[in-house]
């Protein structure tokens, strides 16, 4: 018999039964609103629930557990990641005041001061974007992507790979190589990606924050949008001073290693509001 002594099973039974619960309460109000027939905007669930109705006849049917491990995989793959993202950015920003000085210009420019900034916004605010990539380079959430497995024998660099290994792949390395990204690779500098086309999508193999390929992130586009809305958005609405008179050299950027990595010590800011009404 196994006996857990620090009680950890129960503790994920628990936790397992309270997500469960849920879940299904979700679930159950889909259903509920699409047999009321409400006219409402379908999201996510009611496309993988009208999927479960449509293949019931079929031998391999979508379940209800499948959907729940479905919404799990979605939730955890998005709590955690576009927060510690925007961290990152805006301690970069406060130990980079020239940095951000360009970015609140340039939402000045393209939004002005006296509306919020929109997500139709998002495609003008150029600057943001090199800044969120820069973010990404040298602070990747998932700095060994999640582990995959060679589904053939290769030989890459000379080394042989055999068919099912466990491949890591270390993007933190990567982004801070100056065989990739010159002498300066361990200064934040935006401006690097200044008319150089790569994009953080896992085209380019010197960026893929998200992963690459058919195993790679599957919200990456909800994930950019949020970073970029909710940093422009920050930026935009408040000037933020460090507390105490703290200087932005003496800012913490030390890393609190996992499967993500978010800052050891969260930041600590104060907003001062700055848009006209
Ligand atoms: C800043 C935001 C995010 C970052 C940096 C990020 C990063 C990643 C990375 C590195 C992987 C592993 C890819 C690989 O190993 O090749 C991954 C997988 C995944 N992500 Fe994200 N992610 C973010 C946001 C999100 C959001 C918002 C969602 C869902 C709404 C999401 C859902 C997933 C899922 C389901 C997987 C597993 C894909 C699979 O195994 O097939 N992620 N993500």
């Amino acid at each position: 018999m196994y006996i857990c002594a620090q009680g950890w099973t129960r503790g994920m039974k628990a936790v397992s039964k309270v997500v469960d619960e849920f879940f299904e309460k979700i679930i159950d109000e889909h259903v509920q609103d699409a047999r009321k027939q409400q006219e409402h905007h379908k999201d996510f669930i009611d496309v993988l629930l009208s999927l479960m109705d449509a293949q019931q006849e079929a031998a391999e049917q979508l379940s209800r557990s499948n959907i729940k491990a479905i919404m799990l995989d979605m939730l955890v793959g998005a709590m955690d990641t576009s927060a510690t993202a925007v961290e990152w950015a805006l301690a970069e920003l406060y130990r980079n005041p020239r940095v951000m000085k360009r970015v609140q210009q340039e939402l000045e420019t393209v939004v002005g001061l006296d509306r919020l900034v929109e997500e139709s916004d998002l495609v003008k605010l150029e600057y943001l974007e090199m800044v969120v990539k820069e973010t990404m380079r040298l602070h990747p959430v998932a700095p060994l992507l999640v582990p995959h497995e060679s589904m053939e024998d290769i030989k890459i660099n000379g080394y042989d790979i055999p068919k099912k290994s466990r491949v890591i792949v270390n993007i933190w390395a990567i982004g801070r190589d100056p065989r990739v990204w010159s002498h300066n690779a361990d200064e934040f500098y935006p401006e690097r990606f200044e008319g150089v086309d790569i994009d953080v999508r896992g085209h380019d193999f010197r960026l893929i924050p998200f992963g690459s390929g058919r195993r790679g992130c599957r919200g990456m586009q909800l994930g950019l949008t949020m970073i970029r809305l909710i940093l422009a958005q920050l930026v935009h609405c408040f000037e933020w001073k460090l507390p105490n008179g703290m200087s932005p050299h003496d800012l913490d950027m030390g890393e609190k290693f996992g499967l993500s990595v978010p800052m050891a010590n969260h930041l600590i800011a104060i907003p001062n509001y700055r848009l006209v009404s």
